[in-house]
């Protein structure tokens, strides 16, 4: 009887499930987990898809700006991982991510949790670099998280309620995120607002195209943003800014210092036993697989990754957004025995939110401004949230909210 019983038990192979560990919900893990649960898996057992983030829900970063003027709210443009993993078979489990054993295959969590995986992928992003400067960690305000969001929002309300004459504001960084800003805190500051823009370089959005760089430039001057070019920030205080230009220094009052000058991977990816660039982004193949673990998939801002034309990728949501769905075929594909794709990139074009119902866009060889810019980012970006059922509750909300301001400004009249 055992011998039976022991030649069904090798004829019958019983398969354990597969886990597919992903850590980090941004644009890079959650579309890759939700791109995963829309695979069809044949014969091969679905593997468990867990999804590890240390917050609760998924930041939609291109429309942060939007909470700053009370355009959007919280709700739509940063869904809890609950309401966007309903029904998809992902499960999510929030958590800081502590370790990653590559020999052993087990991730280790803060809250004490151990997990094993058959297949890890590293989408952990990148965090603001707080270290360029003294005062920067105790007086300047990062922009990336809900939380950063919650403390300038904060920062503005004492500012707004002491009724002062002006309000000064010295966003550091003229890249995207600090053009982006200082157009949208002008609109919120209006006449009250003054605002100053500070640069390293020669020049505003280095790397953007030539029409959206000028149209930055024709919204910052409409707003009366100061721009300070080839100025260093030296030191940051309570109410001051030190800047360097042109070898003189000077020490400034300001009210408010916005920190927005790029990105750094954290201590945790960078330590990591993997190959790393002198970024510490951790270097994969076209597959996105990482050199010498080809079960370990890396992809976003943490990767050092050229596609299959070899072309060298930037860190942002546009390359994390287009990754994950070869991140997700490719882990499908290594688990059912079927050819891996290389990642090929399209870069689509850029888009700017220029203020409020202001925005510019170059994308495929269009360019739009003004209103109708405004109104084609909204779209694109509504197109690029998470799960259908999302984006159709956005898409109403947006469609009402314009009509329920009107019905309740008309009723108190
Ligand atoms: C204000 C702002 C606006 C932006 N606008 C644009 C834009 O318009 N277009 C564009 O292309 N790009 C934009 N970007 C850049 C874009 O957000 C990033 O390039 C993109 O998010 C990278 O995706 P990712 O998946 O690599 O990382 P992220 O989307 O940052 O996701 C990483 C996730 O990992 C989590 N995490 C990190 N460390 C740990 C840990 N130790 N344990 C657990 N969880 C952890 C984080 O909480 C986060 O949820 C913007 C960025 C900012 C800050
Ligand atoms: N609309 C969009 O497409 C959008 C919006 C936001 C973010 N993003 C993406 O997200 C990433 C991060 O964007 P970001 O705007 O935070 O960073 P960023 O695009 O890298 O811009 C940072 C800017 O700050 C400057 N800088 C660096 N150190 C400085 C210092 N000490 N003092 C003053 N200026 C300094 C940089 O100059 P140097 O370049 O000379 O170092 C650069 O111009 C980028 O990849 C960006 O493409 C895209
Ligand atoms: C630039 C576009 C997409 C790239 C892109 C940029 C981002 O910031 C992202 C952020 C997060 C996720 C993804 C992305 C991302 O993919 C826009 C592409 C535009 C479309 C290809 C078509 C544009 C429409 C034309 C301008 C025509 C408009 C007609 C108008 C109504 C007259």
């Amino acid at each position: 009887m055992n011998q039976i019983l022991t030649e069904i038990s090798t004829q019958v192979h019983i398969q354990t499930p597969k886990t597919i560990c992903i850590l980090g919900g941004g644009f890079g893990g959650l579309y890759t987990a939700l791109r995963l649960s829309q695979l069809d898996w044949g014969n091969t057992e679905k593997p468990e898809i867990v999804l590890i983030d240390q917050g609760d829900r998924f930041i939609f970063s291109p429309l942060l700006y939007e909470l700053l003027t009370n355009e959007l709210q919280t709700w739509e443009i940063a869904p809890s991982y609950q309401e966007i993993l309903e029904n998809t078979g992902v499960h999510f489990h929030q958590a800081k991510v502590s370790e990653v054993d590559t020999d052993n295959q087990q991730v280790k969590l803060c809250d004490g949790k151990t997990l094993q995986y058959d297949r890890l992928v590293l989408a952990l992003g990148s965090e603001t670099n707080l270290d360029l400067v003294p005062g920067v960690v105790s007086y300047a305000y990062p922009f990336r998280t809900l939380a950063d969001v919650h403390r300038l929002e904060e920062r503005l309300r004492v500012l707004t309620a002491t009724d002062p004459e002006k309000i000064r504001v010295a966003i550091v960084g003229a890249g995207y995120s600090g053009v982006e800003l200082a157009c949208k805190l002008a609109d919120r500051l209006g006449e009250k607002g003054r605002l100053r823009l500070i640069e390293t370089g020669d020049q505003i959005l280095r790397t953007s195209s030539e029409f959206n760089r000028q149209q930055a430039k024709k919204a910052l001057e409409q707003k009366s943003v100061f721009i300070d070019l080839e100025t260093k920030v030296v030191s940051i205080g309570e109410n001051t800014i030190s800047l360097e230009y042109k070898n003189q220094i000077d020490e400034i009052p300001v009210d408010l210092v916005i920190w927005t000058v790029g990105t750094r991977i954290s201590s945790l990816v960078q330590n990591l036993p993997l190959a790393h660039n002198q970024r510490g982004q951790i270097t994969c193949t076209p597959t996105l697989q990482v050199i010498e673990h080809p079960e370990i998939f890396a992809l976003g801002d943490l990767a050092d990754c050229k596609d299959i034309e070899e072309q060298q990728l930037p860190g942002t949501a546009q390359v994390a957004f287009q990754q994950a769905d070869y991140a997700a075929w490719n882990i499908w594909a290594s688990l059912t025995d079927r050819p891996l794709l290389p990642f090929r990139y399209q870069a689509l074009g850029e888009v700017m939110a220029l203020g409020v119902d202001n925005a510019t866009l170059t994308a495929l060889g269009i360019t739009l401004d003004g209103y109708l810019g405004y109104l084609v980012r909204r779209l694109v970006y509504l197109y690029r949230l998470p799960t259908l059922e999302h984006q159709l509750k956005v898409g109403f909300s947006w469609l009402l909210t314009p009509i329920i301001k009107t019905l309740s400004q008309g009723s108190r009249e």
